[in-house]
């Protein structure tokens, strides 16, 4: 454990994450609002769950955590399941009055390999986030700090911004929110995004000639 805590109130499930990363991050060039486009329009999380950092761009191998509210003892036992380009996801109940996460947390997150942060509650450290260059979504910020005696799960699925978030699912963001879809979906969502962005530059083209 990072800091010296006891974790036995924590489940841990393992789970394949079978994602091509390579294909994931062609998929993330395209908007989350073109994907969803080509996906019924279905599958992305509750826009209330924000970018808090500057750089929000984001895609990787879902990594679930469940919190109890104002309770991060499994994010504490959760830095020791990840791998890199994992995003750790994370229902906290979408309590926002106390910071289920900090910079301190974050940066050893990091440097385990997580690429991203989502969380269905709040974080606090806004300002040294930033500063870390790490993408990260939440429903809220709070100075307050989280409790930690769980229990809680690691790798088990979870609820997240109204969507059902799983081990190993990929997880795109971008300035306007997230999307989440399974790993044997991403090769035709390629070929979809493809074809609706031809199609939307037709348009604008089309736009732009009738328009002068
Ligand atoms: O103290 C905590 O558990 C959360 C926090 O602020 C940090 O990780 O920096
Ligand atoms: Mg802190």
């Amino acid at each position: 454990m990072f800091m010296d805590l006891d974790a036995s109130s924590i489940r841990v499930a393992a789970f394949d994450r079978t994602a091509d990363l390579g294909q994931v991050e062609q998929l993330a060039k395209f908007p989350v609002a073109l994907i969803g486009d080509t996906r019924g329009r279905m599958g992305m999380m509750d826009p209330r769950i924000r970018p808090i950092t500057p750089k929000p761009l984001m895609f990787g191998s879902i990594l679930p955590v469940w919190c109890r509210e104002g309770d991060n003892l499994a994010v504490h036992r959760a830095l020791e399941e990840i791998r890199p380009g994992d995003v750790m996801v994370i229902n906290a109940m979408g309590e926002v009055t106390r910071a289920i996460i900090g910079a301190l947390i974050a940066e050893a997150a990091v440097i385990h390999g997580m690429a991203g942060l989502v969380v269905d509650g709040s974080i606090r450290d806004a300002e040294e986030l930033a500063e870390l260059g790490l993408p990260v979504y939440a429903r809220g910020v709070s100075p307050a700090g989280p409790y930690k005696s769980g229990p809680g799960t690691v790798g088990e699925s979870v609820a997240c911004g109204s969507l059902v978030c799983r081990g190993g699912d990929v997880i795109i963001g971008d300035a306007d929110g997230l999307i989440v879809l399974p790993p044997s979906e991403v090769a035709g969502a390629l070929t979809a995004a493809s074809a609706q962005q031809d199609y939307e530059e037709t348009m604008k083209t089309r736009f732009r000639s009738q328009g002068s």
